[in-house]
């Protein structure tokens, strides 16, 4: 069996007595597009970094692409693309100009970062935009540019960390489409970090449900409630499904017919 993309063991990050990320074990496989889904606080970026070589683990191993982050970081960053949540481009400069731009740092011969840079501006729909400086696009195209600025190098993995904060509806459904397509044709593994649980279930394949640093369920979205709520469904005979783990671990009451269609 082939071995996961990412690996996580027991990885634990503390700054000072504070624990961020608390003995976090996961897998994840070639291809798979998995949701860490959790409130805000509840340690996601900080797994992001450690991930990434940019912060190191208190306690614990991870592994991305068979490759130890803490030591081999720039080869992980080669075989990685990170969108984080606001990316950073030479708003004086075309989208394609900053790609060809991003092309060149990766060591991509020029002809090829040109004919890469127009392909990928039309795979993420801003082919019509080409020659727009960045710093005239809304926050959608800004996050779409973003995803070909990671796509650029052929990444085996990429890593969103809450890569619609501030998309109108449309451009959500837009990008949310495009991430899935990635997946599903090109084999890319994707790790999807939000706290929009509407988002996570529309194109995550499984979710883990990160909440102060644990990883209190993992699995597809149909069994998380079945794995959170067992208990309480027993007690109550009702069946609870992903508005209760909204309502429970994100706003840290219970759902009712007065609050049961906000999430
Ligand atoms: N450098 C740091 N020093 C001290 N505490 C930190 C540091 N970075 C993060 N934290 C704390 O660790 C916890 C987890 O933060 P993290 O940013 O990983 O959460 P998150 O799930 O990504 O949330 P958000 O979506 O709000 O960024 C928070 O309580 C945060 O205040």
């Amino acid at each position: 069996m082939q071995s996961p993309t990412i690996e996580i063991c027991n990885l634990t990050k503390k700054y000072g007595d504070f624990t961020a990320v608390d003995n976090l074990t996961l897998s994840i496989g070639k291809g798979e597009v998995f949701g860490l889904l959790g409130p805000n606080g509840a340690g996601k970026s900080t797994t992001i970094l450690m991930l990434m070589g940019l912060t190191e683990p208190t306690s614990g191993t991870v592994q991305v692409c068979g490759l130890n982050p803490v030591s081999q970081p720039i080869e992980v960053k080669r075989r990685v693309g990170y969108l984080p949540e606001d990316v950073g481009f030479y708003d004086d400069l075309t989208g394609p100009e900053n790609l060809i731009y991003t092309a060149r740092l990766n060591a991509i011969p020029d002809k090829d970062a040109e004919e890469r840079a127009f392909r990928l501006l039309e795979r993420v729909g801003l082919d019509g935009e080409i020659n727009k400086k960045v710093g005239k696009y809304s926050r959608g195209m800004r996050q779409r540019l973003g995803l070909a600025d990671v796509l650029i190098k052929n990444p085996e993995v990429i890593i969103l960390d809450e890569p619609t904060l501030g998309i109108d509806p449309s451009g959500i459904r837009d990008f949310l489409g495009l991430i899935v397509s990635l997946s599903r044709e090109e084999g890319i593994t994707v790790l999807f970090s939000s706290h929009h649980l509407h988002q996570v279930q529309q194109v995550c394949d499984r979710v883990g449900i990160f909440v102060k640093g644990r990883l209190l369920a993992q699995g597809d979205i149909t069994s998380l409630a079945r794995q959170l709520f067992a208990e309480s469904e027993e007690q109550n005979g009702r069946e609870y499904g992903l508005e209760d783990i909204y309502y429970r671990y994100f706003e840290g009451g219970e759902r009712n017919e007065d609050n049961s269609d906000s999430a």
